[in-house]
């Protein structure tokens, strides 16, 4: 499932993010490739703009994807959470693994993609690509943390640090993130509105099951801002004069 839903107020106006182009293709097509390029994914449900399932019906048709992938569009909700609950309502019957992958991760390879698969496979109910943490991250008060939720652009007053957690203990997680089918509906039916998740392996972790990490890639980071715009062209400007691709 694909949550392609948010506006990008980060990445500024304009087209909803998942619609702008990278290299001349909607970032929203390069994650459904991405995530086609597996073979064990038969079926991609693609949680649209509220107000744009027609459109991104209509740009998924017009652009090529592996024949032997079926794809659905719903419409999205106002946050991540609803959007990805009202994706979990339209999948087909049959379905025993799903993955949850942002659109706004559209370079993710396949070789991750494929290593969380397998880790579910082998019994985990949910997996998380993700990455050692690479700055030293420091905790600020919740007053502080309140004024300047994480990712807001603009610095504002001095924040007082509480603590700096131990980094080799820390990980970056990305999508698409793996789970148990039944497990996934478990965590998303127990979630209370308004509680901080920002990624559903957390709602696993409050349901008390276990969740694991298997390795992420640098290429699966999250487009958020204008410079990671930049980044997303360098990257397939060069994946194209290496393979070609
Ligand atoms: N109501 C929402 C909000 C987000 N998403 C999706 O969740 C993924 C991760 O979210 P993020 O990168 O935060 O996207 P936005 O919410 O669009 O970004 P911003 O917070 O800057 O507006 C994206 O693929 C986004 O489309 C969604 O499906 N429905
Ligand atoms: C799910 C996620 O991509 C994992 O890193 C992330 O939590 C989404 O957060 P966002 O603030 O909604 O982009």
């Amino acid at each position: 499932m694909i949550p392609a839903a948010g506006r990008g107020v980060r990445l500024g106006p304009g087209a909803p993010k998942a619609l702008r182009a990278l290299n001349g293709t909607p970032m929203l097509v390069h994650a459904v490739r991405a995530m086609a390029a597996s073979r064990a994914v038969s079926v991609v449900v693609v949680v649209a703009p509220p107000d744009g399932a027609a459109e991104v019906k209509t740009l998924l048709t017009d652009h090529a994807l592996p024949e032997r992938t079926d794809v659905l569009v719903v419409p999205g909700g106002a946050t991540r959470q609803e959007s990805v609950r009202l994706g979990l309502d339209a999948l087909p019957p049959g379905i025993d693994i799903v993955l949850v992958h942002d659109a706004a991760r559209p370079l993710v390879p396949v070789d991750t993609v494929d290593g969380v698969i397998e880790a579910v496979r082998d019994g985990a109910p949910a997996v998380v690509p993700a990455l050692p943490v690479t700055d030293t991250v420091k905790e600020v008060a919740p007053a502080a943390a309140e004024s300047a939720p994480a990712g807001s652009a603009a610095p504002g007053a001095p924040e007082p640090v509480v603590a700096t957690p131990d980094r080799s203990r820390l990980r970056a997680v990305q999508t698409p993130q793996g789970f148990d089918h039944a497990t996934l509906l478990r965590a998303h039916e127990a979630v209370v509105v308004g509680d901080g998740a920002t990624d559903d392996a957390g709602l696993v972790e409050r349901l008390g099951e276990p969740v694991v990490l298997v390795p992420g890639h640098e290429e699966a980071f999250k487009v958020t801002r204008p410079l990671d715009l930049v980044l997303a062209e360098a990257v397939l400007a060069r994946r194209r004069a290496n393979d070609g691709f």
